[in-house]
């Protein structure tokens, strides 16, 4: 078909601000294409279209969260039972923390998180579970309120950051030191506006924080400012309070 045919047998399409004519109008419209079955999925799997399911999970994340008032976020050991003296520990700092208002977010899964969860929820407050989709997961645990479940561990780890006025952290394995470590990372670099990170359980905080000192303070790695961003404590009652003053510092603009 020549030009000159194609602007006669078509009709002008106007697609946004552009105007196209002849053969330059297209067969099928944007809305077509849309509601069109593809040919094949493998474009799920690229990372552009990852991108997209990042951004909407931000999204999901801002929405659920942005009115949940006053925060704390609790870490800990996934695999504790509940006859462990931790998982007493992370139930009674829950219940702690929701008398002195402020709500309870977690990683949703068991253990200490779910102790943390069992808390909040006995106490009345606000119960929160930010989940992670892995291969042996287990679902959010039953105490979780208001659960959120995320495919990306950044935007979950974003989370528990932004949404929460301190953390405090039972004793735990990698994920838990990840958690723990990142935290400090933010605060020391100044990404985030600093704030109380408690350590729940002396016997089993005090050698991690011997080795920050002798080994990593000593040989120049840290300063004696970043290792006092830590605050090992034994007693639930005494983590709540640090929080609580860490939390009048901040609003009083004297951190
Ligand atoms: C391994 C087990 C369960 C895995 N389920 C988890 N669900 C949610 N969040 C988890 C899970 N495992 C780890 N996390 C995160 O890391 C921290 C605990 O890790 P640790 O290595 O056990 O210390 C925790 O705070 C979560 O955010 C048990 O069946």
């Amino acid at each position: 078909m020549t030009r000159a045919q194609a602007a006669k047998s078509s009709d002008e399409y106007r697609k946004g601000a552009t105007t196209l004519r002849g053969s330059k109008v297209p067969q099928t419209t944007t809305d077509q294409q849309l509601l069109d079955r593809g040919q094949d999925a493998d474009w799920v799997h690229t990372d552009p279209w990852r991108v997209m399911r990042i951004q909407a999970e931000f999204v999901e994340g801002f929405d659920t969260l942005a009115q949940l008032g006053p925060a704390v976020s609790v870490f800990g050991s996934a695999r504790l039972k509940p006859d462990s003296e931790h998982y007493a520990k992370a139930v009674q700092l829950a219940r702690l923390l929701v008398e002195a208002g402020y709500a309870v977010i977690t990683g949703g899964g068991p253990g200490t998180m779910e102790a943390a969860n069992r808390g909040a929820r006995e106490a009345g407050g606000t119960s929160v579970g930010l989940g992670i989709e892995l291969p042996f997961e287990a679902g959010l645990n039953e105490y979780v309120d208001i659960g959120v479940n995320f495919r990306y561990f950044f935007v979950r780890k974003t989370m528990f950051v932004k949404y929460a006025e301190g953390y405090v952290v039972l004793p735990g394995g990698f994920g838990t030191l990840d958690e723990l470590f990142e935290a400090v990372t933010l605060a020391q670099t100044r990404k985030v506006t600093s704030f109380p990170i408690v350590l729940l359980g002396g016997a089993f905080w005090s050698p991690m924080m011997d080795w920050v000192r002798d080994s990593l303070l000593t040989a120049g790695m840290v300063n004696e400012s970043d290792v006092e961003r830590l605050t090992v404590v034994d007693d639930p009652a005494e983590a709540v309070a640090l929080i609580v003053a860490g939390d009048r510092r901040i609003a009083g603009g004297d951190w």
